[in-house]
């Protein structure tokens, strides 16, 4: 099997401060101020090229981070990545910016990428097209509703043919005629045999299109293998969770919080 992401000893920490005079004096002093928090740590996985994979995980588990990490929005704190090829994220808060319009927003992104003006000329109506928001094209982008941002982002990133597409919570925005829309195109790259990650809360949806699922279990991997084998032991965890009272639920997510806190 051919490798196409490599993710090795990945780690993510954020500095946190309790007051603002916490982050002057770390701004300025040697020694350190305030704590950090894990993100991730320690991710080491390998995927293929022709891999689906889901990521799974509760709120706050790494899930974005890691899919920012993968598309080289965010550098890991250590570890490494290696891509063979292009990445593209369709994020609802990705890559668009909000004072451009749709349009330029196009150009922009496949100028970004190395395309030349004959090639964004011939892609542009293709993408306009698919993303289907009629005279809000020419408009700025902040104007969008969230739906109407993952439309065109979804749009941008699929013509611009990545090897690796990664999709973060996408879909849930917009309406089920474009999501339907979305998940034909992505069965399309499947078939290809590029690398697909994606998120959804919808576990029906990561159930229908994933074969592999990775599960980040509070900044850490918990498992990772077919979809049919770790699914259920995530939906365990899940169950297991809402048995517990409101105090031990919250008392849980503290300890796994602190669990997650290092001095700076
Ligand atoms: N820029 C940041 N500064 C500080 N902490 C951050 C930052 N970005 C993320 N975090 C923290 O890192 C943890 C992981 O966040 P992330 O958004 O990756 O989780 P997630 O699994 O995608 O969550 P969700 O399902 O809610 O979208 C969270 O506790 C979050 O608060």
């Amino acid at each position: 099997m051919e490798k196409s992401v490599i993710v090795s000893h990945v780690t993510k920490k954020y500095k946190m401060y309790s007051k603002n005079s916490e982050k002057i004096l770390d701004l300025i002093s040697p020694k350190s101020f305030g704590k950090s928090f894990y993100a991730l740590q320690d991710i080491s996985f390998e995927a293929n090229k022709g891999d689906v994979i889901g990521i799974i995980g509760v709120n706050g588990s790494g899930k974005s981070t890691l899919s920012n990490i993968i598309a080289g929005v965010v550098p890991p704190t250590s570890g490494t990545i290696t891509v063979r090829g292009e990445t593209a994220l369709i994020a609802i808060a990705s890559g668009l910016k909000g004072e451009l319009t749709g349009r330029e927003n196009i150009e922009l992104k496949c100028l970004m990428l190395g395309f030349n003006k004959n090639e964004i000329k011939e892609l542009t109506p293709d993408i306009i097209e698919f993303a289907d928001i009629g005279d809000f094209i020419d408009q700025p982008v902040k104007t969008y509703s969230s739906g109407m941002r993952s439309r065109l982002g979804f749009a941008i990133s699929i013509h611009i043919d990545p090897d690796v597409l990664i999709i973060d919570e996408a879909l849930s925005v917009g309406d089920q005629t474009f999501a339907e829309k979305c998940l034909d195109k992505m069965n399309e790259f499947k078939k290809s045999g590029k690398t697909i990650f994606f998120i959804s809360h919808s576990i029906g949806q990561m159930k229908q299109f994933c074969e592999k699922a990775l599960w980040i279990q509070y900044g850490r991997i918990d498992d990772y293998g077919l979809m049919k084998d770790v699914m259920p032991k995530y939906e365990a965890f899940i169950k297991d969770f809402k048995k517990m009272s409101r105090q031990e639920q919250i008392d849980f997510q503290e300890k796994v919080r602190q669990s997650r806190m290092v001095n700076a």
